[in-house]
């Protein structure tokens, strides 16, 4: 069995985390911090992990974290990286899902995230966490970077695209919308239900951290500069990302084929018949991206539509995932859930 720590259980993608390991043949749960609930039985927080978890919340330094074969940690960018070398020098492989680790250069990060990285010498061994792209190095890796939601939903969509190269990667575009539990837990005034529900917004149009992150692994795909415009929304649903992703042909292309032949072997990816449109709610605690590639008129742009929930393949499924493939077990242990519809 593999020993698994969970820090910062009380948020969306802790909870996550929880409903899916807990139901993983191949883990024991040993740990679960919460600051603010320590001492309190995880089933008074969340009943319907009754009969499944048996555990309280624990203060993190309490918490033996050290025993663990594995942690995740599920808390605000910039906390894993101030516990990342002990865990690692304790022999504790580690997956942040978080975006301490995700950006590979110390000055990209300090601009997007506001404060000095806490230790640059791991960021060159973390392996970023997107097994249809990383799986050989995430099977050795200690540190894992799962990727951002968002992330996740636009790099699948474009990969097959620019992998092949036969789109303008100069003028690439991702316009995406997230629903609420996108933004965590946390109590804030626009996540309110008469602020965001019935109503819908772009934010961050003048750049967002997710941009960085997306041009790197879009730039790692293809060796050279992309160009990318990414625009974010808040829609009002509670899980799930629909990216639409524009791009202009600079070949023609088999597109349907393309993109079957480039996920054929993947699990969770999903390349739906041509011109079909893939719903949110078809993905909805699912570890799945759904895809389905489209070229209106015929003319020459191409435009994908991607879907993923942003806490199962954009957080905790996609974390578990990679812990699989780091343990060498089957990937797709403990998620093989479908989606929930309605
Ligand atoms: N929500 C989403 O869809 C996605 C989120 N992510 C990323 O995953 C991480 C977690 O997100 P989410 O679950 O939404 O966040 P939440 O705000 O819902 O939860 C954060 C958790 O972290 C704990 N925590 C906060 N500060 C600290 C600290 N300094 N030390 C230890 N624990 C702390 C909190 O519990 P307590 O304060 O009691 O300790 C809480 O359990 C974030 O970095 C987020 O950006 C990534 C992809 C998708
Ligand atoms: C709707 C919403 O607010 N979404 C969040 C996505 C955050 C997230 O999950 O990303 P990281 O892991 O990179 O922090 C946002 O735009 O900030």
């Amino acid at each position: 069995m593999i020993k698994v720590g969970i820090i910062g259980g009380t948020g969306y993608t802790g909870v996550e985390l929880l409903r899916l390991l807990a139901v993983h043949p191949q883990v024991e749960l040993r740990a679960i911090t919460s600051r603010a609930e320590a001492g309190k039985p995880v089933t008074d927080l969340f009943p319907s992990l009754r009969g499944h978890v048996d555990l309280a919340f624990t203060a993190p330094d309490a918490a033996g974290l050290e025993q663990c074969d594995v942690v995740f940690s599920a808390t605000p960018n910039g906390v894993a990286m101030q516990q990342a070398r002990e865990l690692l020098a304790a022999g504790v492989r580690l997956i942040d899902l978080a975006a301490d680790f995700r950006l590979k250069d110390p000055t990209v990060w300090e601009t997007w995230y506001g404060v000095p990285h806490a230790c640059p010498e791991l960021l060159e061994e973390a392996v970023y966490g997107l097994p249809e792209v990383n799986r050989q190095r995430i099977s050795k890796a200690r540190l894992v970077a799962n990727p951002g939601c968002y992330p996740t939903s636009v790099q699948l969509g474009f990969l097959p695209l620019v992998e092949a190269g036969v789109v303008d990667s100069d003028h690439l575009i991702a316009d995406a919308k997230s629903g609420a539990s996108g933004a965590g837990r946390k109590a804030e005034v626009h996540l309110l239900l008469g602020e965001a529900a019935d109503t819908m917004k772009a934010y961050a149009v003048a750049g967002h951290r997710h941009w960085p992150e997306i041009r790197q692994g879009l730039e790692a795909a293809t060796g050279k500069k992309v160009g990318l415009t990414f625009v974010p929304h808040l829609v009002p649903m509670i899980r799930g990302i629909h990216a639409t992703l524009y791009a202009r042909l600079t070949r023609d292309v088999d597109l349907q084929g393309l993109y079957e032949s480039r996920y054929h072997d993947e699990p969770f990816v999903d390349v739906m018949p041509a011109g079909t449109h893939p719903e949110t709610r078809s993905v909805r605690g699912a570890n799945t991206c759904r895809l389905a590639v489209h070229r209106p008129q015929g003319a020459d742009t191409v435009v994908v539509l991607s879907v993923i929930d942003n806490l199962t393949k954009g957080a905790a499924g996609q974390a578990i995932q990679n812990m699989n493939i780091m343990f060498g077990i089957n990937e797709a242990t403990g998620l093989s859930q479908p989606g929930l519809m309605p």
